[in-house]
């Protein structure tokens, strides 16, 4: 039966394929290719491939009875168009250049850590250096600081708007912080979803509990760490923003934050003198996010 000599230019596992009776063979540039040896390369390179192992010669025998209904293709070496257009034809339909993997969905990326940890820095990097992602602007009550720019640092409403803002549950999480509110505009990630945009937030970790709580596994929650305690005490007092007392207060908080780590699904370490590596281990994140086969769908 000349079909056992029609071997395709299959992975070597395919080789297992052949019936016992025939030698293990790979030609490289098959000449005849039936819809036959089509149909069991499709099988053998979809989910087919582990079911068919087990029953090869029946596959193979069954393959064999319809070969010389169809016309030889022409060899590798002729004209590329003549030779799509006669794989095309032993297929039956031409091959389309419609995308073979749908279009990856928008992601919500919330990052959190400990107080100086480098949350801040670490988006502002990735701002910088990557598309497509949109910074969730805060909304907040209190009044804007000199510097401050309204829509870019925050979004400053006033405590009644803030007030109906909640009311009429525009918010995706809000806290009262020292008096004054703080929360996440839904419409804002809604708008940029829209557009195809990955969303970032940056919560403490308080707010990455809430947002979890609200989210649960449809957003991507990383958790930055210092690599070390000390680190993380020599970045706060180098970043000389804060009063001893507040220092204290900080560090405290820190030690118990970490116990969260375990809420979140990725950590990263955000190590002295290595912010580069750190956003780019976020970037890797974010793209092997959306590169799931079945990725995280955000409603909200
Ligand atoms: N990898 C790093 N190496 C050295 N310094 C860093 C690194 N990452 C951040 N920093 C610095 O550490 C300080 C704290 O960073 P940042 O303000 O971004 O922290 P944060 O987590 O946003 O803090 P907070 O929650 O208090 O706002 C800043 O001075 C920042 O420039």
């Amino acid at each position: 039966m000349f079909i056992r000599r029609i071997v395709c230019s299959l992975p070597h596992s395919n080789l297992l394929l052949l019936p016992s009776s025939s030698p293990p063979l790979l030609l490289s540039t098959p000449r005849t290719i039936t819809a036959a040896a089509a149909d069991l390369v499709h099988r053998n390179t979809r989910s087919g491939f582990r079911q068919s192992r087990s029953r090869p010669h029946r596959m193979m025998a069954s393959s064999c009875r319809t070969t010389d209904a169809f016309a030889p293709l022409p060899p590798s070496t002729a004209d590329k168009v003549e030779l799509v257009r006669a794989l095309e034809s032993t297929l039956g339909s031409s091959f389309s250049s419609e995308p073979l993997a749908p279009p990856p969905n928008p992601q919500i990326i919330v990052i959190s850590g400990p107080s100086g940890v480098g949350k801040d820095a670490v988006i502002k990097k990735l701002q910088e250096i990557r598309q497509g992602i949109h910074f969730v602007v805060t909304a907040t009550s209190r009044a804007k600081r000199p510097g401050e720019v309204d829509g870019k640092d925050y979004h400053f409403v006033t405590k009644e708007k803030f007030l109906s803002m909640i009311e009429r549950n525009e918010l995706l999480e809000y806290a009262l912080v020292y008096g004054e509110y703080k929360g996440v505009p839904k419409q804002q990630i809604r708008d940029f979803m829209s557009k195809g945009f990955d969303i970032v937030l940056r919560v403490d970790i308080q707010g990455a509990t809430t947002l979890r709580s609200i989210l649960g596994r449809s957003a991507v929650f990383i958790f930055l760490v210092a690599e070390n305690e000390s680190a993380l005490v020599n970045r706060l007092i180098d970043r000389k923003t804060e009063t001893t007392d507040m220092l204290l207060i900080r560090i405290a908080m820190a030690r118990e934050e970490i116990k969260h780590m375990v809420d979140f699904d990725y950590v990263v370490v955000n190590a002295q003198g290595k912010l580069n590596d750190t956003v780019k281990l976020v970037e890797s994140i974010i793209d092997s996010e959306k590169a799931k086969v079945t990725p995280r769908i955000v409603s909200i």
